[in-house]
């Protein structure tokens, strides 16, 4: 699919946020792992929402869907015996069922999207479940990965945290149902930290107990625990919503986002921050974003590494500020489903934006009389450069067209649907 994004003035509308994705992972994961019948309200629909539902069922849980309501039976510590599983394109959804795998005879995961998830790294959680008996082969470790599981074992595990915090949180969920106790030991700088915190309140809104050094550098977990099965209420999703909060930014606009908890522990709530010290005229009450953007932005500096999957949004909207922006503390942005410092501003450069690389920030001399555009962006495989491309196209002046814009699905389905709802000018073919 092509979306060909014309150049767009004014965004009017209300939106209601899509359900967040890490909340909607973590819940039917934990939901999976408990062996009674959970519930989820507003789970999130999406390819990799999809590809966690069909892995948890060829493991075992019963799932039924009706409505906004997901009931999911789960299988515990005894997962099926599948012999493959296929995660799609979703990087956290694998992460996380490596671990699970670890309680599985033999499970090999597919290689589905070797351009993108298939040249992801994920040699430091093989790493960590090698110490725990668990036996793996690996194409270097990267897909397809095949697991010998069976007797996943505790006790002192250490996790590098410098490349994801997808590892660590994979730990998390499964070493509360080892026999022994587990000390879990992250060594390096630990990357995306804030997502761990809402791995520990999934966790303990599930029951289980995890001791966690301040700094998350180190966790005690007692084995032999159960999760409980209960019911969880998918929170909105700020990630796909700031995108839309940066469209509202360059715009003459109108827009308000609704379902936006002002007390979320997603990293990505810091967008309002982020847009804010930019100038951009908004309020956040009673999880209502209102932007009334004015079109005029201020250049910013931040630590990305806090907000992470909001990074490309804020950079899109940094193209027209005044000055230059700097987002800083960014590498781990090269491992997700593209490289997304290269890729994304080779992409930002083809349409006319000032943008320049260092290994781990992403520099921006903002171009407040917009950008020339007229030209094709290539998606590489990357839900959030469709979104942030998506942004620069409406304020660039001829339009761009993104080829393979379906991929926008990984995450956010409904996205041009939602965007043209207040007025973009979008064609999809
Ligand atoms: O734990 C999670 O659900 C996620 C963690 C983050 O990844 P990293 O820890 O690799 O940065 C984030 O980018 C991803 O979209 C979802
Ligand atoms: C990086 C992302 O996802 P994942 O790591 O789960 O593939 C994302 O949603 O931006």
């Amino acid at each position: 699919m092509k979306a060909i994004v014309h150049p767009t003035n004014e965004l009017k509308g209300e939106i209601q946020a899509l359900s967040s994705k890490n909340y909607t992972t973590r819940y039917m994961l934990a939901a999976a792992l408990a062996q009674g019948e959970s519930t989820l309200l507003y789970p999130a629909h999406s390819e990799d929402s999809d590809a966690m539902r069909r892995c948890l069922r060829d493991l075992g849980a019963e799932l039924h869907e009706e409505g906004h309501r997901l009931q999911i039976r789960g299988f515990g510590r005894n997962p099926a015996p599948v012999q493959q599983l296929n995660v799609s394109n979703a990087g956290a959804v694998l992460r996380f069922l490596m671990s699970v795998a670890a309680f599985c005879p033999d499970v090999t995961f597919v290689n589905t999207y070797p351009d993108s998830l298939g040249k992801r790294p994920h040699d430091d959680l093989i790493d960590a479940l090698q110490q725990m008996n668990v036996k793996i082969e690996h194409n270097n470790g990267k897909l397809p990965i095949r697991i010998f599981g069976g007797a996943p074992k505790g006790g002192h595990i250490r996790v590098s945290g410098e490349v994801s915090s997808q590892y660590l949180s994979s730990l998390l969920f499964m070493t509360p149902l080892l026999e022994e106790d587990s000390e879990i030991e992250v060594t390096g700088d630990l990357k995306s930290k804030v997502v761990v915190g809402q791995t520990l309140e999934v966790l303990e809104q599930a029951g289980i107990q995890v001791e966690a050094a301040a700094d998350l550098s180190r966790f005690r977990v007692a084995g032999r625990q159960s999760y409980r099965a209960q019911q969880y209420a998918v929170q909105g999703d700020y990630p796909g919503s700031a995108a839309i909060l940066a469209a509202a930014a360059v715009t003459r606009s109108d827009v308000k986002l609704h379902r936006l908890s002002e007390t979320s522990k997603q990293g990505e709530r810091a967008a309002v921050d982020v847009l804010r010290a930019m100038g951009v005229p908004l309020t956040h009450e009673q999880q209502i974003v209102h932007v009334q953007g004015n079109t005029r932005l201020k250049a910013v500096e931040f630590d990305g590494d806090a907000f992470t999957d909001a990074v490309l949004a804020m950079v899109a909207a940094a193209v027209f500020a005044e000055g230059t922006s700097r987002f800083y503390n960014v590498e781990n942005l090269r491992y997700k489903e593209c490289d997304r410092i290269t890729d994304y501003l080779r992409e930002l450069k083809k349409a006319g934006a000032d943008v320049e690389e260092r290994q781990d920030e992403i520099i921006v001399h903002g171009k407040p009389e917009g950008v020339e555009g007229g030209v094709e962006i290539d998606a590489h495989y990357d839900h959030r450069v469709i979104m942030a491309l998506s942004v620069v196209g409406l304020r660039s002046r001829k339009g761009l067209v993104i080829r393979d814009a379906h991929h926008v699905a990984k995450s956010y389905p409904q996205y041009f649907e939602h965007l043209s709802s207040i007025g973009a000018r979008i064609e999809l073919e």
